[in-house]
């Protein structure tokens, strides 16, 4: 690995304690966490916001295993240390959307990378402005009719929902078309996938892997929509204990003779599959009404009633049928910025007179989703002490 060159690091290390100012092109910045590690976050030749790891301990250079959706290559960025667990990054020449993103180098997701990688893991977590609404996990037995409500939803609120197309090692049906229905893939590609971190959960599910990318919830996320993730009830489990927040929502059939109707009637199965999808079903309604699992138990007897019901729970009305739009602002490639508290105040060039504070006091979630909940407000509602900064 060879030792840090010692000018680079302290060059880097000088510009950022509290305050961090970023002028046009700097493409490198480091960051010190904890007293033996140095953090350099991007690649000057590629633009890349690539991350190595300066171990002082060993005098050597870690490269780590790079967790999360990548924020994008950018002509310039800073960077704040948050706290002993994540830095915060700034693209500049960017808007708020994509603007703010988290290097988590110590959150409970990554230690946990750790462990089972057995290597040094960071992760990608993009920071949301405002209240994005939350994933909507669906689960119930098979052939309960999620796929029917959630297809209802999405052509009904097309601006609204994006659907979490998930992995699995079952074969395709007659119908269903690779990456919209499913990303149908070889066992050992997804095995391989699995172990890398790429899944935010997955499960064998009658037979066959199955299992939700961190990148089909971010695809949705991307386009501003809200995620549907229809997985069964282990998957269901596995994302309740992650970071990751979601609304979850379990689907009964009326009686376990209409389920099998139902199943029967689809015509996709065949006999011994269909039995093992019944046979599954017992445990999964029994584990679908233990307490804290689920926020929501619908019961799909007549469909029409039933999605009303999901509608209403969803808080959706007539009214409401495209996705709000947050107010955007634009982070220019010349900024300063100084941290107070949990407050990021930013003062752009001041031929451009752009002044925000980035409130993270309400902040939630962090890898493998997103970090959510970010505020920006305006110069006017600073204290004394930030108008101070400002000049
Ligand atoms: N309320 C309902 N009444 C009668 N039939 C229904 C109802 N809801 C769905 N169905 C039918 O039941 C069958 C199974 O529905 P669907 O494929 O949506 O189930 P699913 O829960 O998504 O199953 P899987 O978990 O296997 O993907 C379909 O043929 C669908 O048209
Ligand atoms: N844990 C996960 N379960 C999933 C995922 N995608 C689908 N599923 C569940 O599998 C069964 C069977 O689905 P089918 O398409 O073969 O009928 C069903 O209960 C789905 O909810 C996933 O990514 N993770």
């Amino acid at each position: 690995m060879g030792e840090a060159p010692a000018f680079l690091v302290e060059d880097l290390k000088s510009k950022l304690t509290n305050g961090f100012h970023l002028k046009s092109k700097v493409c490198e910045t480091a960051v010190d966490i904890g007293c033996n590690r140095t953090y350099v976050i991007g690649d000057p030749k590629s633009e890349s916001l690539a991350v190595r790891v300066f171990d002082k301990l060993t005098n050597e250079w870690v490269f780590p295993i790079v967790l999360g959706t990548k924020p994008k290559a950018s002509k310039g960025h800073s960077a704040v240390v948050l706290d002993q667990d994540r830095v915060l990054v700034i693209r500049g020449d960017t808007s708020s959307d994509d603007g703010f993103w988290f290097l988590e180098v110590n959150t409970l997701f990554v230690r946990e990378q750790k462990a089972r990688l057995g290597t040094e893991v960071v992760a990608w977590s993009k920071g949301v402005i405002g209240e994005a609404e939350k994933p909507i996990v669906i689960s119930g037995p098979s052939g309960v009719g999620k796929g029917t409500l959630i297809a209802k939803l999405m052509e009904e609120f097309p601006l609204m929902f994006g659907f979490s197309v998930s992995h699995t090692t079952r074969a395709p049906r007659n119908n269903e078309k690779n990456g919209v229905h499913y990303h149908f893939s070889e066992r050992g590609a997804m095995e391989k996938d699995i172990d890398g971190g790429k899944f935010l959960e997955f499960a064998a599910v009658h037979g066959n892997l199955y299992g939700t990318s961190v990148e089909a919830v971010d695809v949705v996320a991307e386009k501003g929509k809200r995620c549907i993730l229809d997985i069964d009830v282990q998957g269901a489990r596995s994302v309740r204990a992650s970071s990751l927040e979601a609304i979850f929502i379990f689907i009964c059939p009326p009686s376990f003779e209409e389920l099998e109707k139902r199943l029967r009637a689809r015509g996709t199965e065949v006999e011994e599959q269909i039995q093992k999808r019944l046979r599954n079903a017992k445990a999964e309604l029994e584990q679908g009404a233990s307490p804290g699992l689920f926020d929501h138990i619908l019961v799909n007897d007549d469909l029409e009633n039933c999605y009303d019901k999901l509608k209403v729970l969803l808080g959706l009305t007539d009214a409401v049928k495209t996705t709000p739009k947050s107010e955007l602002v634009h982070v220019p490639l010349e900024h300063t910025g100084l941290k107070i508290g949990e407050k990021i105040v930013m003062k752009c060039s001041a031929a451009e007179q752009e002044r925000f504070v980035l409130d993270l006091g309400s902040m939630r979630g962090g890898a493998p989703g997103r970090t959510r909940g970010l505020r920006i407000c305006a110069a006017e509602e600073l204290s004394d002490s930030e108008l101070g900064f400002l000049g």
